[in-house]
């Protein structure tokens, strides 16, 4: 078929516009398809950024209210705690000063009753003699009187008879006189009335003595008391049972004089501490108990009569009236006094009003003994819920620690790889990007001493409590490590260690009236997997061979190292710079650095409650670990490469220590290594850890800084609280998930 050319070039041209057209039309509908996918997707990606925002930023603000709440509750628990805590230590001070001022009132009433005892005595002696005396002599007048009265009647015969005789001569001679009859007759009529007024001056004396109603009762008493005496003495001698029996009622009865004097000597200084304060009363002697004081004294000097055959000596101890007299005033006194100070009032009498004084007393003490266990409980409580707050923040806690840049690091002009993104996250800069890590605190490089030892000194109340603590420093060579423990050379700025022994004896100070503190310690350094004592000479110390043991307790101990005992912060501190510089003279010997040995301070204290007697042990241990970095880096040979894996291996071993406690595994490897071996009652069940992680901010240091901290962060992951690690789990994502809202990031769903 044949198609004309114009026709042909027409068509062409035709179908040429329209494919061009057609073109046109595709590359709007695609450009428009383009614009409005775009629109749709960029809708959709805000969409899900503003859902997740404000999902992620709900979250946050209920945990945060969550926190500020549970931070409230725990803030008004710690008030009302302290406050009550606060009362009943005031209220033991008070009850102190109440017990001191009691104690001295006892001691002088003590004294002046002793005194006046004494005096009482001597009186009572001499006026015993004076009666002794007086009877002897009366009786030896009476002796001279019936002599006298004897001569006289001699007489009397001898002029009868001689009577009778002249009476038979004037029989014959009746005009003599009887004269000389007469006047012996009256002679005799006198010298006879007066032996009878004698014996009535002696017995009306006798009855002055004895002071008795009936003296005819008296005396028949006495010499009724006289014969049993004999008899009993008698049976004593003859039988063997009876002489038993007596000396065993003689024993007893003895025993119960003693309980009675010492009961009657209570019942007056307890009367007596009831007197007011600075007024000075005369000890008075007590009438109730004496009575019955007096009778056993009387039935003891019986047994020893019968027991010894000697005729007993009725005296009645108020036989004088004199006696008597002075007996009453002293009570009198003793009356007025008590009334005048209202402890008696005066329709008791004196033994009743002492039997309700000794009520009242009982009451107080028992009254003052709840209060001491309430005391007691409370201050328990207290040590419970310090306890309790310390474990909220994890058994274990890993601090970490950004050194500045040292002068070295500053010339080599390197980078900075490590950055603090808030207290609690830091991030590392590695060639694979950037990495972050979360621990319970972060001090930058500003951070001082004192910031770091604050936030780590709640764990000293906590060994002063009775629980075990340890606070250790791990990190490479160089990435300071001493500097947090110990701190600079020329001691401007100290580290934890010294603070730690000034905060133990402020502790102690301000618990001294409650507690009695003993506080004792062991310095040892551990170097290629051998352990030194550091409190001997290193001379002596290479010879000693040390064990590590564990006492009943549950303590660890160096067997064959020195404990030595502390009184004061000075002390300790003194204490440590000998050991320190017997580590460094130890170094220098062999040639090696100091810090390429682990440094292990335990320091044990005991307390002892005064109010109760309960004693409780605590443990604080202090480590300054070897540099952890690698051998191979630092290319060490022979000696040093043995050094090197030494460390690594006890470093490793603290690790697998770590992580078996962290999974809760039932073995928990502490034999592995010495080191873990003298940090095993440190680490894990009841004891409180902190290790603080020290790192290099220089990119020099890069390798050694990650290793730190993936191992720290291992650490971290020990905790017997569940429900912290899923909180620090979603902190962690909630702040990712930030951050990547923050840079314009798109946040995936699942987060
Ligand atoms: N926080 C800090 N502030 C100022 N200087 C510091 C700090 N930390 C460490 N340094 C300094 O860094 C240097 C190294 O510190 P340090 O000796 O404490 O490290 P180390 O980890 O104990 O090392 P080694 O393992 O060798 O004992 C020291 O000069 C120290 O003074």
């Amino acid at each position: 078929m044949f198609i004309p050319y114009d026709s042909a070039k027409l068509c062409i041209t035709q179908i040429t516009n329209d494919m061009i057209a057609m073109k046109s039309r595709h590359q709007e509908m695609i450009q428009e398809l383009e614009e409005n996918f775009l629109t749709a997707s960029r809708v959709n990606q805000d969409k899900t950024a503003n859902k997740m925002k404000t999902f992620y930023q709900n979250k946050l603000s209920t945990l945060k209210r969550v926190l500020d709440i549970y931070q409230e509750k725990v803030a008004r628990k710690n008030a009302y705690w302290e406050e009550k805590v606060r009362t009943l230590e005031d209220l033991n001070e008070r009850l102190q000063m109440q017990h001191t001022m009691l104690q001295e009132r006892n001691q002088n009433d003590l004294a002046s009753w002793d005194k006046e005892k004494n005096k009482m005595m001597e009186l009572f002696s001499s006026r015993l003699d004076l009666l002794h005396n007086h009877q002897a002599s009366t009786l030896q007048e009476l002796h001279l009187a019936r002599a006298e009265m004897g001569k006289v009647q001699e007489m009397l015969e001898i002029l009868q008879e001689k009577n009778e005789s002249e009476k038979a001569s004037e029989e014959q001679n009746s005009t003599e006189s009887n004269g000389p009859l007469d006047g012996a007759q009256a002679r005799m009529e006198i010298l006879k009335d007066n032996l009878q007024k004698r014996e009535r001056e002696i017995s009306m004396l006798m009855e002055g003595q004895e002071r008795v109603a009936d003296p005819v009762e008296q005396s028949a008493y006495a010499q009724l008391l006289s014969t049993v005496i004999q008899q009993a003495h008698q049976v004593y001698v003859e039988l063997t049972e009876a002489k038993q029996q007596f000396d065993q009622m003689a024993e007893d009865n003895k025993k119960i004089l003693a309980e009675i004097k010492e009961s009657f000597d209570q019942t007056v200084v307890e009367s007596n501490q009831k007197n007011h304060e600075d007024q000075e009363t005369e000890p008075q002697i007590n009438d109730g108990s004496q009575a019955s004081l007096l009778n056993h004294e009387v039935r003891q000097l019986a047994l020893e009569c019968i027991r010894s055959g000697a005729k007993p000596t009725v005296i009645e101890t108020d036989a004088n009236e004199a006696w008597t007299a002075e007996m009453d005033e002293a009570v009198k006194k003793f009356e007025e006094e008590f009334r005048k100070n209202g402890f008696l009032s005066s329709d008791k009498s004196v033994g009743q009003q002492l039997l309700s004084l000794q009520a009242e007393l009982k009451q107080m003490k028992d009254e003052n003994k709840k209060i001491i266990e309430n005391y007691t409980a409370e201050r328990t409580l207290r040590k419970k819920y310090y306890n309790m707050v310390e474990d909220m923040k994890g058994k274990i806690r890993v601090f970490c620690r950004i050194r500045p840049l040292t002068r070295a690091e500053q010339a080599k002009k390197g980078h900075i790889t490590v950055a603090c993104l808030d207290d609690y996250s830091v991030i590392l800069e590695t060639p694979r990007g950037p990495r972050e890590f979360q621990f319970d605190k972060i001090f930058n490089t500003e951070c001082t001493q004192e910031e770091v030892f604050i936030e780590s000194s709640g764990l000293i109340q906590c060994a002063i409590d009775g629980f075990n603590v340890c606070i250790f420093a791990y990190g490479h060579t160089g990435s300071g490590k001493t500097f947090t423990m110990v701190g600079d050379r020329d001691r401007r700025n100290p580290g934890l260690i010294p603070r730690t022994f000034t905060r133990i004896f402020e502790i102690i100070q301000d618990n001294e009236s409650k507690f009695e503190f003993k506080v004792s310690a062991y310095m040892l350094e551990l170097y290629n997997d051998r352990l030194q004592d550091l409190f001997v000479s290193p001379a002596e110390a290479f010879n000693k061979r040390i064990e590590i043991k564990r006492d009943r307790k549950g303590l660890v101990f160096a067997q064959g190292a020195e404990t030595k005992d502390a009184a004061s912060a000075g002390e300790l501190f003194a204490l440590f710079e000998q050991g320190s510089a017997n580590r460094h003279i130890a170094a220098t010997k062999m040639n090696v650095e100091s810090s390429r040995s682990h440094l292990i301070i335990g320091i044990m204290i005991e307390s002892r409650n005064l109010t109760n007697g309960s004693v409780s042990f605590g443990k604080l241990s202090l480590v300054d670990l070897a540099g952890s970095e690698r051998a191979a880096k630092t290319g060490a040979k022979d000696d040093q490469l043995k050094e090197a894996n030494s460390i690594n291996k006890s470093l490793s071993a603290l690790g697998d220590v770590i992580s078996a406690l962290s999974m809760e595994q039932p073995h928990v490897p502490y034999r592995n290594n010495k080191l873990t071996q003298l940090m095993q009652d440190s680490l894990g069940g009841n004891a409180k850890t902190l290790m603080i992680l020290n790192i290099s901010p220089s990119d020099c240091n890069l390798d050694e800084t990650l290793t730190s901290l993936i191992y720290a962060t291992r650490v971290k992951a020990i905790t017997n609280n569940a429900q912290r690690n899923v909180d620090s789990k979603e902190i962690a994502q909630l702040k990712e998930v930030i951050l990547k809202l923050k840079s314009g990031q798109p946040v995936e769903e699942d987060v």
